[in-house]
C-alpha cells in the first residue's frame, strides 16, 4: 500500500518512528496508527515515551528515524496533561471556550451538553472539580470539530467512578462525532472496557491489541507487576528479544539488530536487515 492510500485510510500513521535527544532514543521503532472512529490508547509507566509518541503524532516533535504521516486537513482537538493557565485568575468557563478562538454561544452550549456541564458554564474554572475541569477542556477541544482528539491522561485529579465516567463520555464522543481518539493512560483498568487498541510502550511497542490480550500479555505483567496479576488466561505472543541498553535489539538467535518491529498483528514474523 502507497503511503498516500495509508494516510487517506488512518488519520496519522507512525512508522517506525524513533527520537534520538541527548545521546539516547527516547523511543524507537514505533509503529501505530489511528484511524476514524478508532480509540487507541497508550499505556505504559513513567518516562516509557508515551508523551514523545504523541508529541511526534501531532508534529510537535520531529522523528530522529521512521515517518509521520498525518491525513491532509487533520483537525485536531487536543487536552494537554497540563493547562497552563493561573487558576487563581477568574475564568468563567464560557471564556474558556473561547480563549483560543471565537466560538458562537450556540456551538459552546452543545459542546457543553455533550460533555454534561451545560449548567456550570458561568461558573469559574478554580471551582471545578477535577472531573469537571476535565470536561470543560474537552468541551474546548471539542470546539474545534477535530477529526483526531488528543488526550493526555484525562482522568488525572479524578477518582474511580469519575474516571469510569469519563471514560464512558469519551466513548460517547466517539460515537457520536465519529472522530478518532489517542488516549494516554498510565493504567488500563479502566481504559479496558472503552479501548479499541491498546499499544503498551516501554521505549519500543512491548505488545498490542485489544485491551483483554495486553492485560493477559507477559510483556504487559512484567511491566505493572501485581496490578496486572488478575489477569486469566496467557495471550501468547513471542518474547523472544531483548532490549539493549543502546536501543538495539538482540534476538533469541543472537543476532542483532536496530530494532524490532514487534506487532501482535504479526506476532511470528521475524525481522530481515
Ligand atoms: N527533550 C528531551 N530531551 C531528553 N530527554 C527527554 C526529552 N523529552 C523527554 N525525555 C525523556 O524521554 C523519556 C520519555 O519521556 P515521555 O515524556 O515521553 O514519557 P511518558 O511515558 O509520557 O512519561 P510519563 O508517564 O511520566 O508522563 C523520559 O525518560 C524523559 O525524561
Amino acid at each position: 500500500m502507497s503511503d498516500q492510500n495509508l494516510a487517506q485510510e488512518a488519520l496519522v500513521r507512525l512508522d517506525k518512528v524513533g527520537v534520538y535527544r541527548d545521546g539516547k532514543w527516547l523511543v524507537r521503532g514505533v509503529t501505530f496508527d489511528v484511524h476514524p472512529k478508532e480509540i487507541v490508547t497508550l499505556i505504559g509507566p513513567n518516562g516509557s515515551g508515551k508523551s514523545t509518541s504523541v508529541k511526534t503524532a501531532l508534529g510537535v516533535l520531529q522523528p530522529t528515524e521512521g515517518q509521520v504521516i498525518r491525513r491532509p486537513d487533520l483537525q485536531i482537538g487536543y487536552v494537554p496533561q497540563k493547562f497552563n493557565l493561573d487558576w487563581t485568575l477568574p475564568m468563567p468557563v464560557s471564556r474558556l471556550m473561547k480563549l483560543t478562538k471565537k466560538q458562537t454561544e450556540h456551538d459552546i452550549d452543545h459542546a457543553l451538553d455533550l460533555v454534561g456541564i451545560s449548567h456550570l458554564k458561568k461558573s469559574d474554572m478554580q471551582s471545578l472539580s477535577g472531573g469537571e475541569t476535565q470536561r470543560a477542556l474537552l468541551a474546548r477541544a471539542l470546539l474545534m470539530q477535530p477529526d483526531l482528539l488528543v488526550l493526555d491522561e484525562p482522568v488525572q485529579g479524578v477518582d474511580f467512578a469519575g474516571e469510569i465516567a469519563l471514560y464512558d463520555l469519551i466513548k460517547t464522543i466517539r460515537d457520536e462525532t465519529g472522530c478518532g481518539i489517542l488516549l494516554i493512560s498510565h493504567d488500563l483498568h479502566v481504559v479496558m472496557a472503552q479501548t479499541d487498541t491498546v499499544i503498551c510502550l516501554n521505549g519500543h511497542v512491548c505488545c498490542r491489541g485489544t485491551p483483554k490480550l495486553v492485560a493477559e500479555s507477559d510483556e504487559y505483567k512484567r511491566l505493572f507487576g501485581a496490578r496486572a496479576a488478575q489477569s486469566l488466561a496467557v495471550y501468547q505472543h513471542d518474547h523472544d528479544h531483548t532490549h539493549l541498553p543502546d536501543g538495539r535489539v538482540m534476538h533469541a538467535d543472537g543476532t542483532i539488530h536496530d530494532h524490532c518491529d514487534h506487532g501482535q498483528d504479526r506476532p511470528h514474523e521475524k525481522e530481515h536487515h
